[in-house]
């Protein structure tokens, strides 16, 4: 295969919700089982053998990267590439990398250590071998409901179908090229764009759907850490 795929990790996020409570700090960087989120993170990826490069984008002022020692520094770079959103760290991270417009890259929240190399290896395969990009997925479990404020009060409006609905997760793999271009346009025209697939739905494809696994979770709230431990 002449292209190459790399992985690109946005890790510019201050991690607000994680810190109610009182816990300080960016949480890619808190330890679970002593090593950092971030650095669980990072392990996930490089396991996977095709995976030439790991790009991570820091805030340009973040004080905690120089610090975290990463596993096998040579296949990972780091970024001062950080944005005012994640868009913006993926957009600003994928044109710092210098990778080629036919190259692949794999975006991976620094929040989601748990990926699982069977779904990783089972979404760059399927993405090779349709020629197209796609995501990590679950499909929505329970039962739907669309809620409304009555009088200060959470109330059921209705019960959604959940049929063909699905919760995103990351990695999400994209032709380098066509996913510049596509937050480019995006940001562009004052789209807001909450994962890499959404800029490419926003440009007319239509991404695969490749099923995960829950302990891909985004770590967002304090109690999030303990049962993270539990499956790392
Ligand atoms: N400006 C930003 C915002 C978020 N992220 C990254 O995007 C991923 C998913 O975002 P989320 O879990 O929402 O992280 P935070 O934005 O840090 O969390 P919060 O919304 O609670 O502040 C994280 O790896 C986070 O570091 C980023 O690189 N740049
Ligand atoms: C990209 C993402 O992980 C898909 O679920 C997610 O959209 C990013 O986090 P946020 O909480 O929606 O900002």
């Amino acid at each position: 295969m002449d292209e190459k795929i790399i992985a690109l990790i946005p890790a510019g996020g201050i991690g607000a919700r994680a810190q109610v409570g009182g816990h300080s700090g960016p949480k890619q960087y808190r330890a679970i089982s002593g090593v950092p989120m971030l650095v669980h993170t990072v392990r996930a990826l490089l396991n996977h053998g095709d995976i030439s490069q790991v790009h991570i984008g820091v805030a340009p002022n973040d004080a905690y990267i120089t610090d975290c020692v990463m596993p096998e520094s040579s296949r990972v770079s780091i970024h001062r590439s950080g944005g005012a959103s994640r868009a913006d760290t993926v957009l600003n991270t994928l044109l710092a990398s210098k990778a080629a417009d036919n190259d692949w890259v794999l975006v991976h929240d620094a929040a989601r250590p748990g990926l699982r190399a069977d779904s990783l290896a089972a979404l760059v395969k399927t993405c090779l071998l349709h020629d197209r990009g796609g995501i990590l997925a679950t499909p929505v479990p329970d039962t739907v409901k669309r809620a409304v404020v009555d009088n200060g009060l959470d109330v059921i409006e209705s019960t959604v179908p959940r049929d063909g609905l699905w919760l995103a997760q990351t990695p999400q793999m994209f032709r380098v090229g066509m996913l510049r271009d596509a937050l480019l346009k995006a940001k562009a025209q004052g789209f807001e764009v909450t994962d890499e697939a959404s800029a490419m739905e926003y440009c007319g494809y239509s991404p695969l759907l490749v099923k995960g696994s829950p302990e891909n979770m985004k770590v967002t709230w304090p109690g999030d850490f303990d049962m993270m431990a539990h499956w790392l």
